[in-house]
């Protein structure tokens, strides 16, 4: 087993060579309610990690998830414990809804989907599901991953006019590469292959019923997540996918199918718009005022764009609102 065809690379070496001896580095490739999958060099196993590791856990996200390398001690007979996280290059996380209490306080609480994914595919369908702000609000959250993004536009067939759609998207994604497709036909998935690369990892990132697991069967060549059956009614399909893996894909790289999210809040910092709405942050610095919020003051370049049809009035709206969401959270964390 080359542990380098599965993400291992000098970032995570460096850590484990401060490892107790006798410790394996390994990935976590699925996780279940009480234990996980890991490839090692010694194949596959099934971990858990020690009671000292949950106690000193601070919160969820200093728990492993699917994509982290960590340290196990195998036992003989397939089994092993979890004794060390690696440090993280990259993860994606969502903002729980409501609040926990942490130590006894009450704060925000996150939720860490996947580490370590070096390019994130934001999936979108062209059927009823398709909704710019929607994909401004994914693009945030992967832009405060450490990850870069793609959008996928699935459903191509049922949407009258895609190359439109494509070019809205176009515009409120400046920094990220669009495609359309129609995932059902593996042949469409071709536009992928440049981003497919020995030990990279990507991720899926959509809404239940967008074609995440066509996509990811797709690669395979096979069946290996069930996939809904579409209820004629809304034309959404059934929430099948019930747990996050880690596959290797025959053409190279890794990719983790993740569970469709009913609502994303997002996790992170008003940083994390830079990337996102890249447009706006570089008006800004254009504006009469350097600390102009885009709202009524004069001489504010954003506003200009607006009025001259440069960026839509939804789109400014939405940045508001994300930014908002941003700083509350920031006050809670
Ligand atoms: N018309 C059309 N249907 C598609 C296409 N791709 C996928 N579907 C259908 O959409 C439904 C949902 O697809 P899935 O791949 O299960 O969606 P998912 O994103 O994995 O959904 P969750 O597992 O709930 O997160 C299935 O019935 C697919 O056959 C496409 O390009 N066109
Ligand atoms: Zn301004």
């Amino acid at each position: 087993m080359n542990l380098d065809d599965w993400g291992w690379s000098p970032f995570f070496a460096e850590q484990s060579m401060l490892q107790q001896k006798g410790y394996l580095p390994a990935r976590i490739i699925r996780g279940e309610k009480n234990f996980f999958r890991v490839l090692c060099a010694e194949g596959e196993l099934t971990v858990r990690f020690t009671g000292r590791m949950r106690h000193g856990a601070g919160t969820r996200a200093d728990l492993p998830v699917v994509g982290d390398w960590v340290m196990v001690q195998p036992q003989p007979d397939g089994r092993g414990m979890i004794h060390a996280i690696l440090e993280r290059k990259s993860s994606f996380a969502r903002n729980l809804p409501g609040r926990r209490k942490i130590k006894g306080r009450e704060r925000a609480e996150q939720q860490v989907i996947a580490a370590n994914v070096d390019l994130v595919l934001v999936v979108s369908g062209l059927d009823r599901d398709f909704n710019l702000r929607r994909i401004e609000r994914y693009l945030t959250l992967v832009g405060g991953s450490g990850a870069e993004a793609v959008v996928v536009l699935n459903k191509a067939d049922l949407c009258e006019n895609p190359q439109r759609c494509l070019a809205q998207v176009k515009e409120i994604a400046p920094k990220s590469p669009v495609y359309s497709c129609e995932a059902r036909d593996p042949r469409q998935l071709e536009f992928l292959l440049p981003h497919l690369q020995p030990g990279r990892t990507l991720a899926l990132l959509g809404s239940s019923g967008v074609g995440k697991s066509t996509i990811l069967n797709g690669l395979l060549g096979e069946q290996r997540q069930k996939i809904g059956e579409v209820s004629q009614a809304d034309g959404k399909g059934r929430h099948t996918t019930t747990h996050r893996e880690l596959f290797q894909l025959p053409q190279g790289g890794i990719l983790i199918d993740n569970p469709g999210m009913r609502e994303l809040h997002l996790w992170g910092d008003e940083e994390d718009l830079v990337e996102s709405f890249s447009d706006i942050e570089e008006l800004s610095g254009k504006c009469k005022f350097s600390d102009c919020r885009h709202q009524v003051e004069p001489g504010c370049a954003v506003l200009r764009a607006v009025e001259i049809g440069e960026i839509t009035h939804e789109r400014l709206g939405n940045y508001h609102k994300l930014k908002a969401e941003l700083t509350s959270l920031q006050r809670r964390r």
